[in-house]
């Protein structure tokens, strides 16, 4: 991994319903992320907070998605951005906002790679397009967006698309899938490690299989966090909670065994909404994490 971090919060919350998870990159960084990966040895640069246009609050029934052009023009500032976070050389360590933000992200960070491979690591999918989203809510299409599916508003940020390959995803801790995103992962043949799998082989096993699907065939590898991955017991801060989900020890092997890899080249980690936590303890997870990603040890 390189050892400059640059991190960068986005405090957006138009791709999805509930208030707060605008607060998420505070919370975070009260929660202490600068001084933990300083300690690891890290020099870290913080660039603050892009700026998210003033909220429309707009359901467009026409598209069935919410607040579509102010999304996209906040993900096209985060994509360049980003892109001059990897052009430095710098590993770019991204704070949401809500997960619509990941479009941005990839946008910025794949144009560095011929083979970006990506881990989504989520209760959900986020692979719907508008005419199968339930809700509307940009944050549930980022995937299907960065694999070049929906809106071209969404699919052509950055000036380019697709932003990955159907076949360099890996989808870790699913439990909650709309109709249309089952058919797209059956449809495409995309990598999914659910719950299911999580139980029956082990983490240490999900994560040998994850990191060997993607090792050789992908030059860098980006993970998307999103922290309703992780069971609401121990993440209560999100705004779409989904019983039944990864344990706090289990995700701590997982960022560990994501170190010794090696493979992780960008990362973010979204949808902390201060508001519904319970005394910040989601952020506090969120960065207790990232220590584990970038190679904290106890020994
Ligand atoms: N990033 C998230 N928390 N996404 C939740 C998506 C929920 C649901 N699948 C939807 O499309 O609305
Ligand atoms: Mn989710
Ligand atoms: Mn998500």
């Amino acid at each position: 991994m390189e050892k400059k971090i640059t991190i960068l919060g986005v405090p957006m919350d138009l791709g999805q319903s509930r208030r707060g998870v605008n607060m998420g990159p505070s919370a975070i960084r009260y929660a202490g992320v600068v001084e933990r990966l300083e300690k690891l040895g890290y020099v870290v640069t913080d660039q603050g907070d892009i700026e998210i246009g003033a909220a429309e609050r707009l359901h467009d029934p026409e598209t069935n998605m919410k607040n579509l052009k102010a999304v996209a023009d906040a993900n096209a500032i985060l994509g360049e951005k980003v892109d001059g976070i990897v052009e430095k050389g710098e590993f770019p360590l991204i704070f949401g906002g809500d997960h619509s933000i990941a479009i941005g992200t990839l946008a910025g960070v794949s144009k560095h790679y011929k083979n970006l491979g990506v881990i989504w690591y989520d209760a959900h999918g986020d692979l719907n397009i508008a005419d199968t989203s339930p809700s509307g809510n940009i944050h549930g299409m980022p995937l299907a967006a960065s694999l070049g599916h929906g809106h071209p508003t969404l699919t052509d940020i950055g000036g380019y698309a697709p932003k990955v390959k159907h076949e360099n995803i890996v989808i870790i801790g699913a439990r909650d899938l709309d109709k249309g995103e089952k058919e797209l992962i059956k449809d495409k043949n995309i990598k999914v490690f659910t719950m299911h799998e999580i139980d029956k082989l082990g983490m240490t096993k999900v994560m040998e299989e994850a990191i060997d699907y993607l090792k050789d065939k992908t030059d860098g590898v980006h993970l998307s966090l999103d922290l309703d991955a992780l069971d609401p017991s121990d993440c209560p801060g999100v705004g779409t909670p989904v019983l039944g989900g990864i344990s706090y020890r289990e995700s701590h092997l997982a960022m560990e065994m994501l170190a010794e890899s090696g493979i992780i080249t960008s990362a973010e980690f979204v949808e902390v909404n201060p508001i519904l936590d319970e005394r910040n303890r989601t952020a506090t997870v969120a960065v207790a994490l990232m220590g584990s990603l970038f190679g904290e040890k106890l020994l």
